[in-house]
Order: structure tokens, then C-alpha cells, then sequence
């Protein structure tokens, strides 16, 4: 974990125990934005490994739904994507997975929520690129339960657009109170997936990231974090 995450002489999040701090963000207020969480030469591999599917023709255009209900929708979302599996021996996707491992597992121990896999991409948003409102957690399987987010884009100022738009009461939703994050390269976002409607505004340059999901089992009736 270490390697991944920065030491916390130079990070603004204090690292003592990030799992904890994990935890309690997620209880309340539900969601953690940490600005320099990762390390450089991490985001750096990760680019690496982004770019390299892209000159390989490996990225795909990303859908919404689930299964036979999965649709590509131009109009809601704009990214392509490139799906890590766990059979991958690249040395960045074994340790992101194992990252993803060790905080799941602290998750289901501090917080009793029933964690059993994880699944992630990464994500290229194209100039004008963006992802329109929505839950994270599918209606029709709603595995998912903790969203984790690393973005990858160095130099990212308010100019170029492209915010994670948050949006704080799930009642309410885009009618109520929202933060915007910026995408900085090393930053990472933590919220409950089933809690957050959330969008992507348009990025007026090339957007990376990598998105993920820590889930629950599919038949079994899921325990959230209120
Ligand atoms: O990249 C982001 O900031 C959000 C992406 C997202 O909402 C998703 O892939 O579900
Ligand atoms: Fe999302």
C-alpha cells in the first residue's frame, strides 16, 4: 500500500491510517476527496498503461446498464474504457488490485459491509467529453457499493472543465447542493455508490482516470452504510 499511496510528510491527507480514515468518511459524510493521495510514479505507470491500450485499438466505448440491457448512449456518457482483469501481470493493475483488496477488507471489518470483489476500469473522456447524472449502483443488480476513483490528468485547472460534480442530498438530487472535483493527476475520490448521484461535466481536454467498484454479492441482500 505504501507504494501506491504517498507518505504523509508531503500529502495533505495524513496517512497514519488511511484505511481508517476511509471508514469514517464513509459513514459520514458518505464521501473523502483526497488531493494527493497517489504516488507520482503510480499515476505515471497507470498513464502508461492507458495509452498503451489505446495505441493497441483496446479501448471500448463505454455503455450504461448491465448485461443484455447494456447500451452504448452517446448523449449520456462520452468515455472508453479499458476493463482490468485479475489475470493481467502487469505490476500496476496487481497492485492497484491488491490495494482495492486491502481496503475492501478493512471495509468489511470495520464496517460490516459485505464486500466480495472488485471491479474497475480505466477511462479516457475525449475533448468534450462528459457523463451525465446518475447512481452508480444498477438498479436491476445493485452489487455495487463503494466507488473509487484515481485521476490520472496533470496540470488540470477550473479552465478545463471535466469536475466531478457530487451531488450531496440523494433526495434532492440535481436540484440540491453540489461539490465539484477537480480531476488532478494523484488525486483520488471515495463515496457510497448507492448514496451519490454524481456527473461529469464536459472536459475541454482529454480526461484519464481509473473507476472502480468494491461490490457485494449479486443474491445476497446487501447491508448499506446509513
Ligand atoms: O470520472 C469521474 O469523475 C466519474 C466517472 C463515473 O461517474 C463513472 O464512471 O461512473
Ligand atoms: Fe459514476
Amino acid at each position: 500500500m505504501k507504494d501506491i499511496f504517498r507518505a504523509s510528510t508531503d500529502c495533505a491527507f495524513n496517512f497514519d491510517n488511511p484505511l481508517d480514515q476511509i471508514a469514517t468518511a464513509l459513514i459520514d459524510p458518505g464521501y473523502l476527496y483526497l488531493e494527493d493521495a497517489i504516488q507520482p510514479s503510480f499515476i505515471q505507470n497507470l498513464t502508461e498503461l492507458l495509452e498503451e491500450k489505446e495505441r493497441a485499438d483496446a479501448l471500448t466505448r463505454a455503455g450504461i446498464g448491465k448485461g443484455l440491457a447494456l447500451e452504448v448512449r452517446s448523449e449520456i456518457r462520452s468515455d472508453s474504457i479499458f476493463w482490468l482483469e485479475p489475470q493481467d501481470p502487469s505490476p500496476v493493475v496487481v497492485d492497484w488490485l491488491a490495494l482495492m483488496e486491502t481496503i475492501s477488507q478493512h471495509l468489511r471489518r470495520a464496517l460490516f459491509l459485505p464486500l466480495e470483489s472488485y471491479e474497475g476500469h480505466l477511462a479516457r473522456y475525449p475533448e468534450g467529453g462528459f457523463y451525465k447524472p446518475h447512481l452508480d449502483q444498477h438498479r436491476i443488480s445493485p452489487t455495487r457499493q463503494v466507488t473509487i476513483i484515481a485521476y490520472l490528468n496533470p496540470d488540470w485547472s477550473d479552465n478545463d472543465g471535466g469536475q466531478l460534480r457530487l451531488y450531496t442530498d440523494l433526495q434532492k438530487g440535481i436540484r440540491g447542493p453540489s461539490i465539484d472535483f477537480l480531476p488532478h493527476a494523484g488525486s483520488i475520490i471515495i463515496f457510497r455508490s448507492a448514496d451519490f448521484w454524481h456527473e461529469v461535466l464536459p472536459a475541454a481536454r482529454p480526461r484519464m482516470s481509473l473507476t472502480g467498484w468494491l461490490r457485494g454479492r449479486e443474491d445476497n441482500p446487501l447491508i448499506t452504510v446509513h
